[in-house]
């Protein structure tokens, strides 16, 4: 198994990775596992329970990990569903009032498992519902509150044994092999975590994995890429509770008693230190974050009684500060430290990218006929309270043109960027994209009618490898969702998709970079790769804002010739630029906008020497 990150895909994830020696590495996973399991046997009960206790906080924080590290969310209830996974289990087995209907799968604990994580699904997409909407603190908040509704209602419900819990669950049956002691317990948990690892992996290296991955670029991105973040979001937050439900099933497994106390808000919090500690942008910081807390938190109450004696319970306090110093120390856990440290040792600029597997393009729309109406605004008027950021825009975009939209700051030119892309929406007036009226569209919707934009401010990935970053441009190309991309039934579609990102690369002079993390460039090629992702989307508008900004004179007449080619081929180019050199030398017509108003629209020549233009630009009354 890979020791690779979900978020640092660039240089660990992409098959170019491979020559920088990951795949020695991935094996190491799999042998240490191995070993472990099979040195069970000879270790100290206590030792093999402390194990178990790892396996199980691992597979929770793994799920925090995914929701939190990779997918931007924060939540304090992962505990709370470790209680839904052990509860529904103990209920199934030994609770007394199961109602007839339930007869069937009462009493297996391998049949409460199913059952469990059907619970713990249902719960979680209505918890979800009514969270994952919430921004800001607001989120956290939100889980604390109904994780704590569920530890109350674990802790009062009669049928759930109320405070004492339930107690006497039956041993998980292998045939005849009980696995009524911890050392027998020792493998499903260690082997179902592995498991988890495995489809985690997967998943990330995926188009799902690219969409969770790109929630964290903002919703604005992910939209105008085509990924419904929404959905998204539930997906995230539903399979960190599935796996905080399997981690509950396994406990109760383990131990054959249930009690409140476990799932606790607190419990929620050691979850999200675990994660933290371990290094929450990284798949096998979950249990890393699992193995130092677990065991910190062993020691200081073996050892602290000793150094400064019995009277008072010093554990918490010495291992809070012990977490602030490490938080310090590691800010992106230890794993972060770990592969921080690894990835000084090798450039990976100086590594050749590998090849990529060779697979088919993949189709393309059918693109307008040159010289047809794509964009058209009527009467666009965009009001921020009183303030008038767009005032009755008219414009046209055609098939095959590039039209500059210019104006000093503050005119309003990515304000109506925002609308022509339905990231914002007009206070009045009409956006048609070809011939049909978007109002009350979705970003993504706009993206799959055809048109693809890049950002103002870049809004890329930075810790994730730049033909990742590119591939989350062609969401819309592919269909693959989670189950398929955990199961590795994807290949073949994402070959297709990584091959389209690895085409649009070379086609901004960027193929060589394609496994480096997108943070490590500079701006300009930033720039660059958010054109190449918006490309990957096979659009027939384009949006640039500011493409220019930062690229170094070769750069700009490379981007110039591309946008060319582009116009060639009939697609069409909205862009907002301040070089007026490129502007000048490149699009077909300008409009010039002062004050959220168009005052002048035409040819680059008529507007350079237009009065009200001069004025705007020189501060010359004339
Ligand atoms: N969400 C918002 N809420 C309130 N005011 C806004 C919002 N977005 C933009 N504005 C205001 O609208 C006006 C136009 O802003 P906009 O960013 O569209 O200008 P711009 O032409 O793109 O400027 P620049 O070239 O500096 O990027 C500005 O006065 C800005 O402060």
């Amino acid at each position: 198994m890979s020791t690779a990150l979900p978020m640092n895909s660039s240089a660990e994830t992409s098959k170019s990775a491979r020559s920088l020696g990951v795949t020695g590495r991935r094996t190491v996973g799999p042998v240490l596992l191995l070993a472990l399991l099979l040195a069970v046997p000879w270790l100290p009960t206590f030792w093999v329970n402390l194990l178990n206790n790892i396996g199980l906080a691992a597979m929770a924080t793994l799920g925090l990990v995914l929701l939190t590290g990779v997918a931007g969310m924060t939540s304090f209830g992962q505990a709370a569903f470790i209680g839904l996974g052990a509860y529904t289990c103990a209920w199934l087995t030994v609770g007394t009032d199961v109602p007839g209907w339930l007869a069937p799968i009462a009493g297996s604990p391998w049949l409460a498992l199913p059952a469990g994580l059907l619970v713990t699904l249902a719960v979680a997409a209505g918890l979800g519902a009514v969270t994952l909407r919430l921004s800001g603190h607001y989120l956290p908040l939100g889980t604390i509150c109904w994780a704590l509704a569920l530890f109350y209602l674990f802790g009062t419900l009669e049928s759930l044994g109320a405070h004492s819990g339930l107690t006497n669950l039956p041993a998980l049956q292998i045939g005849a092999w009980s696995l009524d002691q911890p050392a027998d317990m020792a493998w499903p948990i260690w082997l179902l975590l592995g498991l988890a690892l495995v489809l985690s992996r997967h998943l990330l290296d995926s188009r799902s994995g690219r969409a969770l991955r790109a929630l964290n670029g903002g919703q604005a991105m992910a939209e105008s890429m085509g990924v419904p973040v929404f959905r998204t979001k539930m997906a995230a937050f539903i399979l960190s509770a599935l796996l905080a439900g399997v981690s509950g099933w396994l406990y109760a497994c383990n131990q054959r008693f249930v009690s409140p106390a476990p799932f606790s808000v607190t419990a929620g919090i050691d979850v999200m230190f675990m994660a933290l500690i371990g290094g929450v942008g990284h798949l096998w910081g979950a249990v890393a974050g699992a193995v130092v807390v677990t065991l910190g938190r062993n020691g200081l109450q073996d050892w602290l009684p000793s150094l400064l004696g019995q009277s008072g319970n010093y554990e918490s306090v010495v291992f809070g500060l012990l977490i602030i110093a490490l938080m310090h120390r590691a800010p992106n856990g230890l794993w972060g430290a770990i592969h921080r440290r690894w990835s000084r040792r090798v450039d990976p600029r100086r590594a050749q990218p590998a090849a990529l597997p060779a697979a088919a393009p993949l189709p393309r729309r059918v693109q307008p006929t040159r010289g047809q109406p794509v964009l058209e605004v009527r009467g666009l008027t965009r009001r921020f309270g009183g303030l008038v950021a767009n005032k009755d825009i008219d414009l046209t975009l055609h098939a095959g043109e590039i039209l500059a939209v210019i104006g000093p700051n503050g005119a309003g030119k990515s304000t109506l960027f925002n609308q022509l892309s339905c990231v914002d929406h007009p206070t009045s007036g009409e956006v048609k994209f070809l011939g049909q009226s978007v109002l009350g569209w979705q970003p993504r919707r706009m993206a799959a009618a055809g048109l693809s934009r890049t950002f103002q401010h870049v809004k890329l990935l930075p810790s994730m490898s730049v033909l990742d970053n590119v591939a989350i441009g062609a969401h819309l190309r592919g269909r693959a969702g989670l189950l398929r991309s955990a199961l590795r039934l994807d290949r073949a579609e994402e070959a297709r998709l990584l091959g389209e990102a690895q085409r649009q690369l070379e086609r901004v002079g960027l193929g060589a970079l394609s496994h480096v993390e997108a943070g490590s460039l500079a701006l300009g090629q930033q720039r660059l790769v958010e054109i190449a992702r918006a490309l990957c989307a096979d659009p027939s508008v384009l949006l640039l804002d500011e493409p220019a900004a930062g690229l170094r004179l070769q750069e700009k007449q490379a981007l110039a010739e591309l946008l060319r080619k582009l116009r060639a081929e009939g697609i069409a180019v909205l862009l907002v630029e301040h070089d007026m050199d490129f502007v000048m030398n490149l699009v077909d017509r300008v409009a010039v906008m002062v004050f959220g108003e168009k005052i002048t629209e035409g040819l680059p020549a008529e507007v350079q020497s237009h009065p009200k233009v001069l004025e705007a630009y020189l501060g010359v009354d004339l």
